[in-house]
């Protein structure tokens, strides 16, 4: 997704997992798979200071650490403190997980759902705070997803996302003082490469249908939420949950098509 907007970040810092871009701010993007972050690292150099960090937000090591003489290392946080000398957002974007029933997850799998989108948000907004907004402040933004209902058919990233949400309310309170915000994005259903593949139907032009709006989101629209909560504009916001859905999660769709009830 494509975080910032030109000028209103100039000379800030910011740490995104899961791709985004920098216009007008320093950025770190962080994520697993390197190469397709050096594409995207040349696509948005002409657009601001943007460097690559790659990072599995589930390993601890990856996340953390320096080594054991203290010397700053290639983990996220450091590299980005080491790169651009502050930190001041960060988002936590970095996400996914794949359509089943719950009784077919395997165990394996709900872990992989629940360390992506929980520990790994988890692990990602604790160093942060640790190494540099506890005595700096900042901001963290994290993304959900619309699971206010549950999430049928993804029942694993529904309860690790409305982890995420209570968290952002803990947080909010536990780093107030130290000048942290912390607040979380829902986005509705935007196009993704990722999500389409992982699914046997087209459910991105089924999903139209469900929403009030009649069309999908955008990235932007996404990121102007972001933005915005990024922004001094949102000082006072903390602890919140902002839904970018057009209405979507009030509607009554169905994720699960229920054929019939069968007698009690
Ligand atoms: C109504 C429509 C809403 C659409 C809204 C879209 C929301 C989005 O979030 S868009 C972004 C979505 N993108 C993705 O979700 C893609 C990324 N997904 C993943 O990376 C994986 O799904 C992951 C989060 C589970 C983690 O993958 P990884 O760490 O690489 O783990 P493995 O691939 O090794 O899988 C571990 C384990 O998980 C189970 N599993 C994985 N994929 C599936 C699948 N498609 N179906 C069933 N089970 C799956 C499985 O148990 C895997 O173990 P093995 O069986 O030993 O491979
Ligand atoms: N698209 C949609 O409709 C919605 C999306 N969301 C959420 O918004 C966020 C962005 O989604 P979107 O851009 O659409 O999807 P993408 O699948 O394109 O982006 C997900 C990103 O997360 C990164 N990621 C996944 N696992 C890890 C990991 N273990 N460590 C580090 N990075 C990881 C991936 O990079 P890599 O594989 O290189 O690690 C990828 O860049 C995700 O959290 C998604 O679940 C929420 C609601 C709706």
């Amino acid at each position: 997704m494509s975080v910032f907007r030109p000028g209103l970040f100039t000379g800030r810092v910011a740490l995104v997992t899961g791709g985004g871009s920098g216009i007008g701010c320093q950025v770190s993007i962080a994520s697993r798979n390197l190469e397709r972050l050096d594409k995207a690292v040349e696509e948005l150099r002409p657009r601001g200071d943007i460097q690559a960090v790659q990072c599995n937000i589930r390993n601890e090591e990856d996340v953390r650490s320096y080594d054991w003489l203290f010397m700053w290392t290639s983990a996220a946080v450091t590299s980005t403190l080491k790169t651009f000398g502050r930190l001041d957002y960060l988002v936590n974007n970095g996400g996914g997980q794949f359509p089943a029933l719950s009784e077919d997850i395997t165990l394996k799998g709900w872990k992989a759902v629940i360390e992506t989108n929980l520990t790994g948000t988890f692990l990602m907004t604790r160093e942060v705070y640790r190494q540099h907004f506890e005595e700096h402040g900042g901001v963290v933004i994290n993304i959900v997803a619309d699971m206010f209902r549950g999430f049928p058919m993804m029942s694993h990233t529904g309860a690790a996302r409305a982890a995420v949400e209570n968290l952002t309310k803990s947080w909010a309170t536990e780093w107030a003082e130290n000048g942290v915000r912390v607040n979380a994005v829902a986005p509705g259903i935007v196009f993704s490469p990722s999500a389409r593949d992982n699914y046997s139907f087209d459910v991105f032009s089924e999903a139209r249908s469900e929403i009030p709006a009649k069309r999908l989101g955008t990235p932007e629209e996404v990121s102007s939420a972001v933005c915005f909560l990024l922004s001094p504009g949102a000082s006072f916001i903390n602890g919140a949950t902002l839904r970018v859905d057009a209405g979507g999660s009030l509607y009554s769709k169905l994720m699960k098509v229920i054929p019939g009830s069968k007698p009690p």
